[in-house]
């Protein structure tokens, strides 16, 4: 398909950074074909997570939400791994994963693939004890109203939408006392004006930092903009997955079709 699509075309510009770390035809198979070259916005985010790597100091804090749970347990993993999570803070729907790792959530959370994320996240814990911290407070949802309470007295039935104030008070505080930020997924149902207290108080705890901060992904670039935050965040990333493997210094398939083809042409 690559071979019988390159004839229309002189030139290949790779320019989906979130994308880097795909082997997909269209990211890798172009580049073998015709001459190829990276885009401004990965031009962009190249340059500026190079000059972050090079000054990164620690303690790195790392602040973990958002519902693509399945990619953040592999993500922190690495992190943790490679020396750049010295604390985790958990938040979101990854860290009611936690928590029923835990045993402090009782039942089910109902989502995709439940019971083997609830395993790594304990094998997690169990193997890196002192890394990760998970909400002491919560707020969830009755009859479509806030309602905050300590995790102790949660109900089999509540559902967790957003951070407790104790909890943004205590992350809060590891994130001034950082070194570097890297913060991924929303704390909550941060579309909903009621469950976006945790989201944006930790948005604004980043902006405020004097770390190094990155900002990692869609939901979270926009509500930095939706909040006014976006000009005091170091590196505003639209990738997730993509900027932890450039973070922990895997080489990613984009790179090195790029510099192939560098070589080729
Ligand atoms: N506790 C929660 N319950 C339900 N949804 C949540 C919760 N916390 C975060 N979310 C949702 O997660 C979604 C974003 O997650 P994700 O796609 O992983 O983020 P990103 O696009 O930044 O990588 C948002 O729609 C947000 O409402
Ligand atoms: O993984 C991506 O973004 P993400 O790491 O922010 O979730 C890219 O948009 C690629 O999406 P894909 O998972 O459909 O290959």
């Amino acid at each position: 398909m690559v071979r019988r699509l390159a004839g229309l075309f002189d030139l290949c510009i790779l320019d989906s950074f979130p994308s880097a770390h795909r082997s997909h035809p269209s990211i890798v198979g172009f580049p073998q074909v015709l001459p190829a070259c990276a885009g401004r916005s990965v031009e962009r985010e190249v340059r500026r997570l190079d000059e972050i790597i090079t000054v990164a100091k620690a303690p790195h804090v790392i602040v973990l939400g958002g519902s693509k749970v399945g990619d953040r347990l592999e993500s922190v993993k690495m992190l943790i791994r490679t020396g750049r999570a010295d604390h985790v803070l958990l938040t979101g729907v990854i860290g009611n994963v936690f928590m029923r790792a835990q045993g402090r959530i009782k039942s089910p959370l109902g989502i995709k693939h439940e019971d083997e994320a609830v395993a790594k996240a304990h094998a997690l814990i169990g193997e890196y004890p002192d890394v990760f911290s998970t909400p002491v407070d919560v707020a969830v949802d009755h009859a479509g109203r806030r309602v905050e309470m300590d995790v102790r007295e949660l109900d089999r039935d509540d559902k967790i939408l957003d951070l407790g104030p104790k909890t943004v008070r205590h992350y809060s505080r590891l994130i001034a006392g950082a070194g570097t930020v890297f913060i991924s997924g929303p704390a909550g149902l941060f579309e909903n004006e009621q469950f976006s207290f945790g989201t944006k108080s930790l948005l604004e705890g980043v902006a405020s930092s004097i770390a190094t901060t990155i900002v990692s992904g869609g939901h979270l670039t926009s509500a930095l903009k939706r909040y006014g935050l976006i000009d005091k965040i170091d590196h505003v990333s639209t990738a997730g997955g993509a900027l932890v493997l450039y973070l922990t210094g895997q080489r990613l398939p984009m790179m090195e079709a790029l510099e192939d083809a560098a070589r080729r042409h």
